[in-house]
Parts: C-alpha cells; structure tokens; sequence
C-alpha cells in the first residue's frame, strides 16, 4: 500500500505538487489523471524516493522509499523508458540490477520469459525498439516481485498490441492483490484499466473516487427515457423535480442517473417505459470538465508561434 500524506514539492517559485493526500490499495488498478504539468511524474518520483519531499511524506508499506529494505522487493517503477545501458543486452542489464538488490538469476529468466522477451534476452538494449524497452523496464519492475508497482504513462508510443498486453499485465498484477499506481493521458485506455482514480491539477487533489463514480457523477451523465406517452412522463418528471430534456430521436433525457427513482415514479403513475438507460458521460468528458480550470496552459493563452 502506498500512503501520501500531506505531500508538496517546491522547485524555488513553482509549486509542483502542493498538499495531496489520497492512499494506492492493494487488489486495484489506480488511475493517475492530471493535465500537463499537473505534477504527476513529481509525486511518482517522490514516492520511489529520487526526489525529497518539500513538505509531508510519500509511504510504502508505512515507510519512506530511502528508508526500506531491498526496496525492488517492496516496490517497482517503470518511471522513464530506455534508462538501460545500451551495450548491455537485456539478460545482463536484468542481472546486474537483481544482483545488486540480492536478486537470483532464476527470476531473471522468470521475468524475461513474463515480459515475453525471450527471443531478444541476448541482444543489447541499444538496440531495442521502444515497445521491447518498455517491457525490459517492466522486467526490472518486476523482478523482486513486489507488492506496489507504479507505472509513469507505460503505453506511451506502443501498438495496440502492446497497449493491450500492458493493460491485461497491470489488470493481472491487480488481481495477485498488488496495488497498481499508473499514470496514463490515453483516456480511452484508463477507462478500461483503472478501477479507482485520482485526478489532480496544479498540483492539488481534485478527485479520489471510483472509476464509474467519477463517470457517473459528470453532469453530462443523464437517463434515456422511451415511452409512448412522454407528455404525461415529462409533467410526472417535473412534478418530481427531475429535469429533462427531449433528444434528436424524441426520447427524453432526465439528467443523472436516475433509472431507479424514474423506474418507480412510472409505475406508481401507470406510465408504460419501452426504453430506461443510464448514458454515462466517458471519462475524456468527465476529465475535461474536472480539470478545465486546473489546466496550465490553455490552447489559446499560446504567445504568437505557439510555443510557451
Ligand atoms: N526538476 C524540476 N525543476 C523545476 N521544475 C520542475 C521540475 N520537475 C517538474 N517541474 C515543474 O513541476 C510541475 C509539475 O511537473 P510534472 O512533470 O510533475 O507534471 P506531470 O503531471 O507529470 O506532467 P506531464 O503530464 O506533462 O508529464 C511543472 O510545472 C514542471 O514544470
């Protein structure tokens, strides 16, 4: 479990990560949203201690990174890609870093062979492509087979392939009771991974929540209504204080997601439904909406030429 307490980060006037709190549990995949600069590479290298903390603490397992022992066994991190030496081949870029952390050769090959990189173990990194060094870097994660494992946006530039071998791996790793910590802007991608997510913007905390609760609480989310009589359907909604709309096919829109509340309200009114359905907003739209005001730079604030 990793625990965040009361963390900031102040590089001289720019506060990267300012006061969060939330927790990364075990058994779940956790999503980490935020808009560019929104500080979550920051807060990810401070809990695998490579940057200290201005103010409060980042835990595994009730401990600071600096302070654990054999620390690959406790956590692992793909963090950035392509941090192995390019002259070592990936067998022994794997070994080096398991023997420094009293790791055998047996689970060097263990996690060459899960990260489906058997074939190319041989070959020095230099010349791997960049889908082959995101899996080496999630061979080094894995290779003390820890209980927490963060990944810093781990589909970036991969084929849909590989993008769906890293979704089904952080969904296994997951299911083990693992907490999985992973920061992604591919929306389409989060929504079918994380089961949890935390959203944050300049720094602070916006949303600790689950996936569907997040989805479902947009304002956008609403119930499609078919009825044959929408007339008397829409009066029992707005006696019930429940606003609606009518779509381009004629259906109403009551919005939320209030099938349960609508379900009843019909029967005690005698009202036939052909159609009831929750229409929740996608994430894209629930994360836009949360974090419009959060983001650094909007497109049009760009100086002339477009660059910051
Ligand atoms: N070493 C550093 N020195 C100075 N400022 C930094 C440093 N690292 C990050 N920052 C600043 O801290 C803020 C948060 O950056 P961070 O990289 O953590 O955001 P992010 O959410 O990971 O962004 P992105 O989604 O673009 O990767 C930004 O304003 C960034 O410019």
């Amino acid at each position: 479990m990793i625990e965040i307490r009361d963390l900031s980060k102040r590089y001289g006037s720019v506060v990267a990560v300012d006061g969060l709190n939330f927790d990364v549990l075990p058994g779940r995949v956790t999503g980490f949203l935020g808009p560019n600069g929104a500080g979550k590479s920051t807060t990810m290298r401070m809990i695998m201690g490579l940057d200290r903390p201005s103010t409060g603490s980042a835990r595994i397992d009730g401990k600071p990174y600096r302070r654990l022992r054999d620390p690959l066994r406790r956590v692992g991190a793909l963090l950035e890609a392509g941090a192995a030496h390019g002259g070592r081949t990936a067998y022994h870029h794997l070994l080096w870093l398991a023997q420094s952390n009293r790791i055998g050769r047996r689970r060097v090959r263990e996690v060459i062979e899960l990260v489906g990189l058997d074939s190319v173990a041989d070959k020095p990194v230099g010349e791997f492509s960049l889908g082959m060094s995101q899996r080496l870097g999630i061979a080094g994660a894995l290779l003390g087979d820890p209980d927490a494992l963060l990944f810093d946006e781990p589909v970036n530039g991969l084929d849909p392939e590989g993008i769906h071998w890293i979704r089904t791996l952080m969904r296994g790793l997951a299911a083990e009771g693992r907490s999985v910590f992973v920061s992604s802007h591919l929306m389409s991608e989060m929504a079918l991974t994380a089961d949890h997510l935390v959203v944050i913007g300049r720094g602070r905390l916006l949303a600790d929540t689950g996936m569907a609760e997040f989805v479902q609480r947009d304002a956008s989310s609403y119930t499609r209504i078919r009825t044959p009589e929408p007339e008397r359907m829409r009066q029992v909604l707005d006696a019930a204080g429940i606003q609606v709309r009518t779509g381009a096919d004629g259906a109403l829109e009551a919005r939320g997601p209030r099938q349960r509340t609508i379900g009843e309200l019909a029967a005690v009114n005698g009202l036939i439904v052909d159609e009831l359905s929750p229409q929740a907003a996608s994430l894209e739209e629930a994360f836009m909406r949360l974090t419009a005001e959060a983001v650094e730079y909007h497109a049009g604030d760009l100086p002339e030429g477009g660059r910051r």
